[in-house]
This record gives C-alpha cells, structure tokens and sequence, in this order.
C-alpha cells in the first residue's frame, strides 16, 4: 500500500459533510453501523460481509443484481437479525439510512464487463452517482473500489497512485477502466463540492474462494484448467505481468481504508510480480503435472505488466 497521493492530497473541500439525519439519534433507532455494501454477493463483497458481520455493533445491508454474485455467497448471513439483502440495481436510486457505503457493485472478470458494456459503463457512471446521491444524503462515508485498470496499459513501472495512466477511451476495455475513471472523478467532485467524505482503493487482480469457475480470470482459469486435466491457455506473449492478492488480505485494506484518514486513490494489492508463462507452471506443478501449457490468442488492449507500487 502506498502513501498519501498527489493525484488526491491537493484538494480543497468548499464543505463540511451533511450531519446524519435526526433518525439517527432517536431512541428508536440501534447504535450499531449500518453498513451498505453495493455487490456484497460477489467474490470480493462477500467476503467483505463475513468480515463486518464479525463485529457485532455492525449491520450489513447488502445491495445486488445477482448478475456475477450469488446469494449462496451469503447463505450463512440470510435470516440474521444484523443482515440485509435487498435484490437492486445500483443503476436505479437507494434511499436507505446508511453510515457507510462499500461501492464494489461491478462486473469484474473482463468476460463478463465486455458482455455488455453499456451496462457496464451505466453501472460505473450512474451507479456511482446514485451511490454519491445517497452518502450526501444521508451523510454517509463512501468507498468506491476502483481498480489497477485506470492505468491501463501503463508505461510506468510499477505503478504509483499519482501515475495517470495510458488507457484506450474506445477500446474493448474501455466500459470498465474508463467507467472506474469517471467514477473517480465522481467521487473527488462530490467530495469538493458537496464535502462527502470519500475513500478511493485501486483493487490490483485478486484471487481466493468463491471465484466462480468459469470466472474467465487467470487464476480461477488456469486452477480449473488443471483440475480437468485440460491444457492451460496462456494468452499471448505470455510474458505480460500481474501481481496477486489474496482475498482476505484484500477485504483487510478495504476496512482499514475505510477507518482510517486516508481518502486516497490507494493502490492495493500485492508486491509479488508473475509472468502469466511462469503462474500456468506453477499451477502445472502444483495440481497436474501432466497437463500442456498452450499459447493461444490474447484480447485487445491487454496491459502489458502490472503491479503496485
Ligand atoms: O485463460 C487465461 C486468462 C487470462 N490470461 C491472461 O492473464 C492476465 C490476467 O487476466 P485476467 O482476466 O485474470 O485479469 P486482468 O488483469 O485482465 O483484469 C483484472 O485486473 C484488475 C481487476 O480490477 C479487474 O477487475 C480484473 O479483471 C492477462 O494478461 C490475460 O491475457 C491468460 O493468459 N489465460
């Protein structure tokens, strides 16, 4: 993780944040947190959930589609006093009492945001603004999860939060890393003009339980792959580059920017540098031996290298 970014520190806030409303000071209403999670039954925002619900003066609402999340991802949290699920699109506007807004609602693996982009591009923008809308509202603290795809195919190396980035507005990818763009810059405006209180994570490739199998990302690919005795399809060159987190390790730097006093954009991920070439071998190894590795054809746009700085 890295420190305080120029990209965010030189800003001025024209505001001090909407105070919560008076309903939340009744003597009706639990002194717990009520935390949203936009995509709470995804692969990131489930585990999330499991993490918050750990604290028992938090309540969990969580907002889905169910377009790549499950609720089998939360079947443990259904029926729980402390626990919400609400079937939305972040498309459409929430009005809710929230103190705190986990922003992850997205499409994530690169198969399923290029299936259909405009939906994608609409769930970055308008989602974004819908969420925004409801923390000026109610005063509510809001992380967005961006992503390392801001940097696009980026020409420094390793990336560091106040690097711009090198992306194709037109590109097949474009949905989704010029959507995360807008969406910070979404989320800076608000924070200038209205004075919400903002935190930006730039989310480098994450992996764990609950990937779906056929997720499309590398190493959920690649795991399933071997586990077929299927040949890997490494896409060419082969040679490009990503740093791996863990899940877990990834759900920790989301709370952890959430509480603390760092707006951000904060890049987090992992250090650790692969070759796509060297993760099929040692996936190879570690689950079959046996099994080929194929070069076969890449997608347009593929960033080159990455990892955070
Ligand atoms: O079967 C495969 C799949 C993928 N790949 C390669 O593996 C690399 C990683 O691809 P992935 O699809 O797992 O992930 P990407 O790095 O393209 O996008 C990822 O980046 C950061 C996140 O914020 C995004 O949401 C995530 O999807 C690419 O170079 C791709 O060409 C293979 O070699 N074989």
């Amino acid at each position: 993780m890295a420190t305080e970014s120029s990209n965010g520190g030189n800003h001025a806030v024209t505001k001090q944040p909407p105070t919560p409303s008076p309903l939340r000071n009744s003597k009706f209403f639990q002194s717990n947190m009520r935390i949203l999670i936009t995509g709470g039954a995804g692969f990131i925002g489930s585990h999330l959930v499991d993490r918050l619900m750990e604290n028992e003066k938090n309540e969990v609402i969580v907002a889905d589609n169910f377009f790549t999340g499950s609720k089998d991802n939360l079947k443990k949290w259904i029926g729980h006093p402390r626990f919400e699920l609400i079937r939305h699109d972040v498309t459409e506007p929430l009005l809710i009492e929230v103190d705190r807004i986990y922003h992850v609602a997205c499409p994530a693996s690169p198969i399923f945001y290029k299936y259909n982009p405009v939906k994608t591009i609409k769930t970055n923008v308008i989602g974004t603004l819908n969420m925004l809308g409801l923390a000026k509202r109610v005063g509510a603290r809001i992380l967005l999860t961006s992503t390392s795809e801001v940097y696009g195919d980026p020409l420094v190396h390793p990336q560091t939060e106040d690097y711009w980035g090198n992306v194709n507005p037109i590109g097949v990818r474009s949905c989704y890393d010029e959507g995360k763009r807008v969406a910070e810059t979404l989320m800076f405006d608000y924070h200038r003009q209205h004075g919400i209180e903002i935190r930006i994570a730039r989310i480098f490739n994450t992996y764990g339980p609950r990937m779906n199998i056929d997720d499309g990302r590398v190493v959920s690919n690649f795991i399933a792959q071997a586990l077929r005795g299927e040949s890997l399809t490494v896409q060419a060159p082969g040679t490009q580059t990503r740093s791996f987190c863990f899940v877990s390790d990834m759900v920790d730097g989301l709370m952890r920017l959430m509480e603390g006093d760092h707006t951000g954009p904060i890049n987090i991920g992992n250090p650790g540098e692969f070759t796509m070439t060297e993760l099929a071998e040692t996936v190879k190894e570690l689950v079959a031996p046996d099994v080929k590795i194929l070069t076969v054809e890449n997608t347009p746009d593929d960033p080159r290298q990455r990892k955070p700085a």
